[in-house]
């Protein structure tokens, strides 16, 4: 038997589908291609472009707000139009934090009612669909916080400034932390209002205010491409036909 719908829950399958800002104004350092890391290709097309492409293909997003350096906002909008990919373009900051902050900005104004935002690193172009829709679907099932996650294969080490070793955590307690990282918008906003200025991921600033985050498996293929090896390995991931 079909259970009766919940007539207590506003929220409508339209706003149930996510919001997703694609944070994409680093400079690349690390890769060290002289060009923003967003736009450098992978067999021919834009990390940015693929990482768009995988949100809209996971058929639970409704709208991509993009963070592009100040510089590059035309020609990131020019690069996902010729794509014919739909997203809003905005100018990224001068960190991680700042770029999700202008871009939650600009999605709270053009998608009011939207209850779930995903924050999606350009960097991560590769996460399964399946990963993308977990963490959607954990969130609109009523967690306020949901990031993906992986167990912690090395042994890790909490070293002093100079290097010595001052302790070994229990890695079975460890996670390494992936993207797409899902909130229900209303937290995320006042994440963004209340907490600190910076985190190293959104979910760090959910935590300062005392919301619990949930975990689901994250996936190797969500790996961020972060040095040439890193982009070496995605050359062969999507080239051996084993990229989602
Ligand atoms: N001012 C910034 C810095 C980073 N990012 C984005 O945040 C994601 C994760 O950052 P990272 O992989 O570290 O990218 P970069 O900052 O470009 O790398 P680097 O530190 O090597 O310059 C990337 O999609 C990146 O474009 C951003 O939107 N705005
Ligand atoms: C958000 C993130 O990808 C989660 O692992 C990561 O923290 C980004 O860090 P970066 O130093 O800005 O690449």
């Amino acid at each position: 038997m079909t259970p009766a719908p919940d007539s207590s829950d506003p929220t409508t399958p339209e706003q149930a589908r996510a919001v997703a800002i694609v944070p994409a104004a680093g400079r690349g350092e690390r890769l060290g291609f002289g060009v923003p890391k967003a736009l450098v290709p992978v067999r021919g097309t834009a990390l940015l472009t693929h990482a768009v492409r995988g949100l809209l293909d996971a058929g639970c997003v409704r709208h991509v707000v993009v963070a592009a350096p100040p510089t590059e906002v035309e020609s990131t909008a020019a690069l996902l139009r010729a794509e014919g990919i739909p997203a809003d373009v905005v100018a990224g900051g001068a960190d991680r934090t700042e770029s999700v902050r202008l871009a939650l900005r600009h999605a709270t104004k053009v998608i009011p009612d939207a209850r779930v935002v995903l924050v999606h690193d350009a960097a991560r172009c590769f996460t399964p669909a399946h990963v993308i829709r977990a963490v959607v679907a954990a969130v609109a099932a009523g967690a306020p916080a949901v990031i993906p996650v992986l167990p912690v294969a090395d042994t890790v080490k909490q070293v002093d400034f100079d290097g010595t070793v001052l302790a070994t955590p229990d890695r079975a307690a460890l996670r390494v932390v992936q993207t797409p990282q899902g909130f229900d918008l209303a937290t995320l906003t006042r994440a963004y209002a209340e907490a600190g200025d910076s985190a190293t991921d959104d979910a760090g600033l959910v935590e300062e205010i005392g919301v619990p985050v949930a975990t689901v498996p994250g996936h190797a293929y969500a790996m961020k491409i972060t040095t040439p090896f890193d982009l070496a390995i995605a050359e062969f991931v999507l080239s051996a036909g084993v990229a989602p």
